[in-house]
């Protein structure tokens, strides 16, 4: 007698795999090392996903700041932030920020400097453009390197930076190929470089994980 069908898969085969969605693999590296009093930067807000998951990390003298230079960005991960009980604060731009909580910075992550006022545990930097948005609003080589140039010193011992990058779109490869650069030339003896790649999907994002040696 033949087996019956089954319409669904065995749940050991269902799609479900988190490998290839690299920004949930730079969440939990980001994760392991967030302590409930850290700073932490979300360098492109965008719809507030990132920022959202570094907030439920924080505790109360925690600062997670979030910058966009989109302000329907800054709106979307306000509401994002509020419905899940947190209270983000819109901020003035190029000031130091000393207040913890999350603060949205209507900005480019390229002058973070201006509001940081200590060292940095945890960045995400998810690039490309906002997935819905308007395409000529995507992250560019230049600034995106002026922001990690800002970042390095200011990244704390066993800090972790991850860069979701995606090629493909225009100014993507440009983009992907300046980042790379810039990460496989910082110095061994302060900083450790990981590269994750989806091997067998063309175009996929790749992730790049940048942390600070004690
Ligand atoms: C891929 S989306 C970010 C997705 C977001 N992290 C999320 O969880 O939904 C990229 C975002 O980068 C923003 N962006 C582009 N250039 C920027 C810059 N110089 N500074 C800050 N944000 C920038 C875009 O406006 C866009 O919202």
């Amino acid at each position: 007698m033949r087996s019956p069908r089954t319409a669904t898969p065995p749940e050991s085969l269902a799609p479900r795999s988190s490998l290839g969605r690299v920004v949930v693999l730079a969440q939990r590296l980001l994760a392991e090392v967030i302590r409930p009093d850290a700073r932490l930067l979300d360098l492109t807000a965008g719809n507030g996903c990132d920022s959202l998951f570094l907030a439920r990390h924080l505790g109360p003298d925690g600062q997670l700041l979030s910058f966009d230079i989109q302000l329907s960005a800054i709106e979307a991960t306000a509401v994002r932030l509020a419905a899940a009980g947190f209270l983000p604060r819109r901020v003035a731009t190029r000031v130091p920020l000393h207040e913890p909580g999350c603060q949205l910075i209507h900005d480019g992550h390229q002058f973070l400097d201006a509001y940081l006022t200590g060292p940095v545990a945890a960045a995400i930097g998810n690039l490309g453009y906002l997935p819905g948005g308007d395409k000529q609003l995507i992250t560019r080589a230049e600034t995106t390197l002026e922001a990690l140039r800002a970042l390095w010193p200011r990244l704390e011992a066993g800090g972790r930076l991850a860069l979701v990058l995606y090629p493909g779109h225009p100014g993507g490869d440009e983009e992907c190929a300046a980042v790379e650069w810039e990460c496989a030339g910082l110095p061994a003896a302060a900083f450790d470089v990981i590269r994750l790649q989806v091997y067998n999907r063309r175009r996929a994002p790749s992730l790049l994980v940048v942390e600070r040696r004690l």
